[in-house]
């Protein structure tokens, strides 16, 4: 992980992609401890508190919330640690803790266009998205589509090991229909409450 790149790109551009954020030995040991929570995985809903509905016409995962402590992800989330301290020392972003959850969409399934910060909340700063699929190729669909602007956007293949980091509140995003089942670890750091 080059972090002078990473902290140039998310100052010049907003967001950044890492390849290789975690090693593929790695991405199959995070991948199989999450495989067998499977039983404690639930549908995705949208929105907060009462507001909070399932509605798999916008978004068809099913998820695990993950503690900050949580061993099964401990090298992964001591990664994403440090990387906060970075981004806090480098860019003053104020970062406290990592809200995280893992994601299995079953195939057939995707998440339509949304921003990552509820209504009337802004504690959500940065997004990461690690993705936990091996041998993910451009058939397999389920890239996620980032808005750049009216006009542009970025389709990022979910590949084991790479990690996708962006300014919750500046980019709309969806993932399209994904062909198999397709893993994740998505995280929003959060901006220490006042
Ligand atoms: O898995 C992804 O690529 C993005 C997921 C996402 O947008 C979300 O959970 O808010
Ligand atoms: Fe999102």
């Amino acid at each position: 992980m080059d972090i002078d790149l990473i902290l140039d790109d998310l100052v010049e551009h907003g967001f950044t992609i890492v390849p290789q954020f975690l090693e593929s030995s790695e991405v199959h040991i995070l991948a199989s401890a999450m495989q067998e929570r499977r039983d404690l995985f639930y549908p995705a809903g949208i929105g907060r508190k009462e507001g909070h509905i399932v509605q798999e016409q916008i978004r068809g995962d099913n998820i695990c919330w993950i503690d900050a402590n949580d061993p099964i992800a401990a090298r992964a989330l001591s990664q994403l640690d440090e990387l906060k301290q970075s981004l806090n020392a480098a860019l003053y972003l104020g970062l406290d803790e990592l809200e995280c959850h893992f994601a299995a969409y079953p195939a057939g399934s995707f998440y339509a266009r949304h921003l990552d910060q509820h209504r009337g909340e802004d504690s959500r700063v940065v997004t990461v998205v690690l993705y936990l699929n091996p041998e993910w190729t451009e058939q397999d669909g389920g890239e996620l589509r980032l808005y750049l602007d009216e006009h542009r956007h970025l389709d990022i293949l979910p590949q084991g090991g790479k990690l996708v980091i962006f300014l919750s509140n500046r980019f709309e995003h969806e993932v399209l229909i994904s062909q198999r089942e397709r893993l994740s670890l998505t995280g929003w750091f959060r901006r220490r409450s006042m």
